[in-house]
């Protein structure tokens, strides 16, 4: 009686670590002064999804030391082995970390209690919308992705900084047409409501690996504000039932992202899949991981395309979702999942055009936010004579490079050996006329669609500081990758080619037919 008398003055919320809300307010927390100056805490570098220095020891922002800096941010949190008192808006507050031991392995499952003295839940609302609001302005530059765990629930796993979605360079229109899409799509409930059509979208880019689909989507989900929720087809375990949960657990407004979808396939997703009894071993089959040393799960799913059609417009699939699927092999998918109501549009994304060649070319050496000052650096040294050799085209890179060993009286004659571009150095400052000219003539080097957008970049990224050397590498460059495609794809075929036990082969084959077979060298 004395107890449920006290127990009526308190309100408690808990907060399970699997939930988004306990990361809101354990960030929350680590801000609070207080706990600079607790007696006992528990000194962590738990980010809890923030890439930012969201969460740091007082003091270390300030550190000189790039590599503090750098390294894992410390926090101060509360100690599992105590409660904690504080006064938020003038109300007393009670703060307990429980951990619960869950399972045979030693895993511990936590949650967070917080009881604040009062009898109304106005100053719990603050508080949450508080801790909401202070993460998602800490977010405010990144994207926040969700996986599923074995449980089927969401896990926020990570936040990513937004990608300006101008650096992605597509084909004209393209962007556009997939950023307008969805935002006006996001406006439309009301319109989708009327109709009685459901409320959620699908999106299916296919084409050519490295021409930007994962980016793009990442973008958008910037330029949109939306979190990202991976849904991995191939995880092990998952099955139909699994699958339809995670779908109905997403939030509303969010991007589902279902990369490869034809991996699925190949694996085991087919129409006519029988659901069999968990393989022994498989996280799903207990619920709980299997012991030390126990082979490895294996990795099929156990999923059906009925099974994946359901989720995606079965009743339990969520509202307001966009689904983003993307795929190399756009003619192995079922005509089932491409059809519109499950994809709506769909958009080839294919090799480097020359166009694009000539726009990342551009953007590598001069981008965005450079250009702007470029143009304004341009207005200001009009009048002034070309002098500089940093604009000359012939102008020699290494030299411009400043040498702290200069002055010495010996200097080692060895280099170090290394591959690739040290970040030490930095490219020459190029107008932008410059780089309009060295772009055209690297466009020109690149053939119409044979070439990926990240092998371009990749090739750009080797001359990072040297765009005169890129331009007149690039068709060397062209070649080299022509001969090894060609020597991949001899080597593919001649992995296809069945093995033919000699003697069968001496007698059914005419000599010809083998050596059409054989490749030639
Ligand atoms: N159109 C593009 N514009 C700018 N960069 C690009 C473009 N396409 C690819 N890249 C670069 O290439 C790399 C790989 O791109 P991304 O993962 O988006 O390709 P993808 O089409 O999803 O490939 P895959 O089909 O293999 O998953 C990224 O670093 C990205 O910056």
């Amino acid at each position: 009686m004395y107890h449920k008398l006290i127990a009526s003055f308190w309100i408690t919320a808990h907060f399970d670590e699997n939930d988004s809300s306990y990361d809101w307010m354990m960030v929350w927390l680590s801000k609070q002064p207080s706990w600079a100056e607790a007696r006992e805490v528990e000194v962590s570098t738990r980010s809890f999804g923030l890439n930012t220095a969201a969460i740091m020891v007082p003091g270390e922002e300030d550190a000189n030391d790039l590599s503090l800096l750098a390294s894992r941010k410390l926090a101060y949190l509360p100690s599992a082995q105590q409660s904690y008192s504080l006064w938020y808006r003038n109300r007393y507050m009670v703060i307990t970390r429980v951990q619960a031991q869950t399972g045979y392995y030693g895993q511990k499952e936590e949650t967070l209690q917080i009881s604040i003295l009062t009898r109304h839940h106005r100053t719990l609302n603050e508080l949450l919308l508080e801790a909401k609001k202070n993460y998602m302005a800490a977010e405010e530059h990144s994207i926040s992705i969700y996986v599923s765990d074995s449980n089927n629930s969401w896990r926020h796993v990570a936040s990513r900084p937004k990608r300006n979605i101008n650096s992605i360079i597509l084909d004209p229109g393209v962007s556009e047409l997939l950023v307008d899409d969805a935002r006006d799509f996001l406006e439309s409930k009301a319109w989708y409501g009327a109709r009685g059509i459901p409320f959620r979208r699908g999106y299916l880019l296919y084409g050519a690996p490295g021409s930007g689909k994962t980016s793009i989507i990442s973008s958008i989900a910037g330029e949109l504000g939306l979190d990202v929720y991976i849904v991995s087809l191939s995880r092990a375990g998952l099955d139909d039932s699994a699958l339809s949960e995670l779908i109905s657990n997403l939030p509303e407004k969010c991007i589902a992202l279902m990369e490869d979808i034809d991996a699925a396939f190949t694996q085991s997703l087919n129409r006519d899949a029988v659901q069999g009894p968990a393989a022994p071993g498989t996280p799903a089959d207990d619920g709980k991981p299997p012991p030390p040393g126990a082979p490895p799960a294996p990795s099929t799913s156990r999923l059906s395309l009925s099974g994946l059609l359901n989720a995606l417009d079965g009743v339990a699939a969520q509202e307001g979702r966009i689904l983003y699927a993307t795929t190399n092999k756009y003619t192995a998918l079922d005509p089932a999942l491409c059809r519109p109501g499950r994809m709506d549009i769909h958009v080839e994304f294919k090799l480097a055009s020359k166009f694009q060649a000539q726009k990342l070319f551009y953007s590598f050496y001069l981008p965005a936010e450079e250009n702007a000052a470029a143009e304004q650096n341009e207005k200001d040294t009009e009048k002034e004579k070309d002098s500089d050799s940093g604009y000359n085209s012939d102008v020699d890179v290494a030299s411009t490079v400043s040498d702290p060993h200069a002055d010495a009286d010996v200097i080692p004659s060895e280099k170090p050996t290394f591959f690739g571009t040290s970040h030490r150095q930095h490219a020459p400052r190029l107008r932008r006329k410059q780089v309009a000219e060295l772009a055209a003539r690297f466009a020109e080097a690149i053939p119409e669609r044979e070439l990926s957008m990240a092998a371009l970049q990749g090739f750009l990224m080797t001359y990072k500081i040297r765009p005169y050397e890129a331009v007149n590498a690039a068709k060397d460059w062209v070649e080299s990758e022509r001969e090894a495609r060609a020597k991949k794809a001899q080597q593919q075929a001649q992995a296809a080619v069945p093995a033919v036990p000699a003697e069968t082969a001496a007698a059914a084959a005419p000599v010809t037919a083998v050596e059409e077979v054989k490749p030639s060298s």
